[in-house]
């Protein structure tokens, strides 16, 4: 398999094969296709080249220099710096967005695939208000500061935004994301989403849909309690 880099890298090329292999193990451990983990460890080492690669500590030193460091929960970088730092070094950003209400499989699987689009994932989450106007009285069941901690603590996620316009677009016009991505639930041409990128180049993608996943069967079911019919995993 031939897997062009996604840019002429110019820079030190010292320590782009274990960028290209750590990124590519990662991306196995984390359930990537080989392909997927092969185009994901291309792109990575490429954007490690052009940052300046090994000569460049930034890129490797830890915060607050060498030596052991406590192992800190990770804590949810700033999605504008996280966008700005991705950019520089020519990575691609990667944006999703949604009420994220209370968390499922679908939304999960959605956001590990988006992950492995790009060199990070930021999750654009409507405010408090902004789910109660969209999708009626008595949502959402989780209040924000709730979302984003659930959202942060997945693996994939690397930043959470909120914003309390009822649609995304002036918050993308902020982070100016390559790639926008829903689940199949939408049409990536009927997205308002789709023409504010165009504006600098990015593209909207939908990505596979989790039969019988949703926020509200969820609710539904909970609400039946111990009488609710089992789910069928299999779908
Ligand atoms: N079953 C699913 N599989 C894949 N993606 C999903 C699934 N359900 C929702 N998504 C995606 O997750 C994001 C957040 O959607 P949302 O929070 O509205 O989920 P939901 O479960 O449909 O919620 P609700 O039932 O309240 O509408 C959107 O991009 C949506 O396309
Ligand atoms: O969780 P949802 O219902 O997928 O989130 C909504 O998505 C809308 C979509 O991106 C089309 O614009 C968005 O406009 C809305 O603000 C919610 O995020």
């Amino acid at each position: 398999m031939y897997v062009p880099a996604p840019h002429r890298a110019q820079g030190d090329p010292c320590g782009a094969g274990d960028c290209f292999a750590a990124t590519a193990a990662g991306a196995l451990a984390d359930g990537a296709l080989p392909e997927e983990a092969v185009q994901l460890a291309v792109a990575e080492a490429a954007g490690f080249v052009t940052a300046g690669g090994a000569g460049n500590p930034a890129l490797w030193e830890l915060p607050g220099g060498p030596g052991p460091h406590p192992t800190e929960p990770r804590r949810p970088a700033d999605a504008h710096a996280l966008a700005e730092a991705v950019r520089a070094r020519g990575g691609t950003v990667v944006a999703t967005g949604g009420c994220f209400d209370l968390l499922h499989a679908g939304h999960v699987g959605l956001l590990q695939n988006a992950r492995r689009i790009g060199d990070c994932l930021i999750v654009c989450v409507n405010s408090d208000a902004s789910v109660g106007r969209l999708k009626g009285p008595g949502r959402p069941i989780n209040p924000v500061a709730d979302r984003i901690r659930v959202l942060s603590g997945l693996g994939c996620v690397d930043a959470v935004a909120v914003f309390d316009e009822d649609t995304p677009e002036p918050l993308l016009r902020q982070l100016r994301p390559d790639v926008w991505v829903k689940g199949g639930d939408y049409s990536a041409d009927a997205l308002p989403e789709t023409a504010v990128l165009r504006d600098w180049g990015g593209r909207a993608l939908v990505l596979p849909y989790l039969d019988g996943r949703s926020t509200t069967e969820l609710a539904r079911r909970a609400a039946l309690g111990p009488h609710t019919s089992p789910l069928h995993p299999h779908r």
